[in-house]
């Protein structure tokens, strides 16, 4: 099913839709799971307009601190004043706060998320010693990659047992040739033909890659291709070198967009 909603376009991949809105339903947080580039913030982004909440999106990393997300106090000539953090600011306005890569952020910043992520659904601030009840349109959404490079940092089961999860993979063939087409403004042709190579690269095993090619490299290739640029040049610069570091493995996945162009 396509879905165009005002600005954000999202294809309908499965069930995704119908798990959010029985979790919503229910106040129970989110976690998704599913390789770089496959439609997750899409998701959300089309969620969130969906259901007319506003989305605050925080993109973790090893240096995010509990501070960045709950808030901080601050000088001004007055003196010190509170400023809440992008989550404290959803859990009391409501509001979609969805934490990209949470699997980077540290263990002590994501054990903030506990009392919000369970039946209390309240944020303590330990700062200035809050404990605020959240809006009942808050709702929590975490996803992350889980890809080799994150199989030895894990999410402590403590943290993803308090949540309703959901694995995302590419989107199937004719709905990423048609995400091109939207996206990219290329015939469905060469669309279909971009997503052929895709899915040969994902099939690759014996070649050393570091992550499969995600949509979101076909839609640069299929971008650059829109504006005159040749096949095997946008391949090689936006899935070929993004995808790897090693001749040998670049001279393979050369032959197959040879092949295919
Ligand atoms: N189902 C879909 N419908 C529409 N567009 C999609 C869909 N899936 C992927 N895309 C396109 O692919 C791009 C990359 O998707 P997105 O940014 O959602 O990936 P992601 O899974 O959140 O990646 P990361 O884990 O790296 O943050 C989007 O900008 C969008 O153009």
């Amino acid at each position: 099913m396509t879905k165009k909603a005002n600005s954000c376009y999202y294809q309908v991949q499965d069930n995704e839709v119908d798990i959010f809105n029985f979790a919503m339903a229910h106040n129970l947080p989110i976690l998704i799971k599913g390789p770089t580039g496959c439609g997750k913030t899409r998701f959300v982004e089309y969620m969130a307009q969906e259901l007319e909440r506003e989305l605050v999106t925080v993109s973790c990393h090893d240096d995010l601190t509990a501070a960045d997300l709950l808030g901080r106090h601050l000088v001004s000539s007055d003196g010190t004043f509170w400023q809440d953090g992008p989550l404290t600011r959803a859990v009391r306005n409501g509001g979609i706060c969805y934490l990209d890569e949470i699997i980077e952020a540290r263990k002590d910043t994501t054990v903030v998320l506990h009392s919000l992520s369970d039946h209390r659904r309240e944020l303590y601030l330990e700062r200035t010693g809050e404990v605020i009840k959240a809006h009942k349109d808050f709702m929590l959404v975490v996803s992350y990659n889980p890809g080799y490079q994150n199989m030895m940092k894990g999410l402590k089961p403590s943290t993803r047992q308090r949540f309703v999860a959901m694995s995302f993979d590419y989107p199937t063939p004719e709905n990423e040739a048609d995400i091109l087409v939207h996206e990219a403004g290329i015939s469905l042709e060469l669309a279909k033909t971009l997503v052929k190579l895709g899915a040969d690269i994902r099939r690759l095993s014996d070649i050393d890659l570091k992550a499969a090619v995600s949509t979101r490299l076909l839609i640069y290739a299929a971008k650059m291709m829109s504006s005159g640029c040749h096949a095997q040049m946008a391949c090689l610069h936006c899935i070929i070198e993004p995808l790897t570091d090693e001749t040998e493995t670049n001279k393979a996945l050369s032959t197959l967009v040879n092949a295919h162009f």
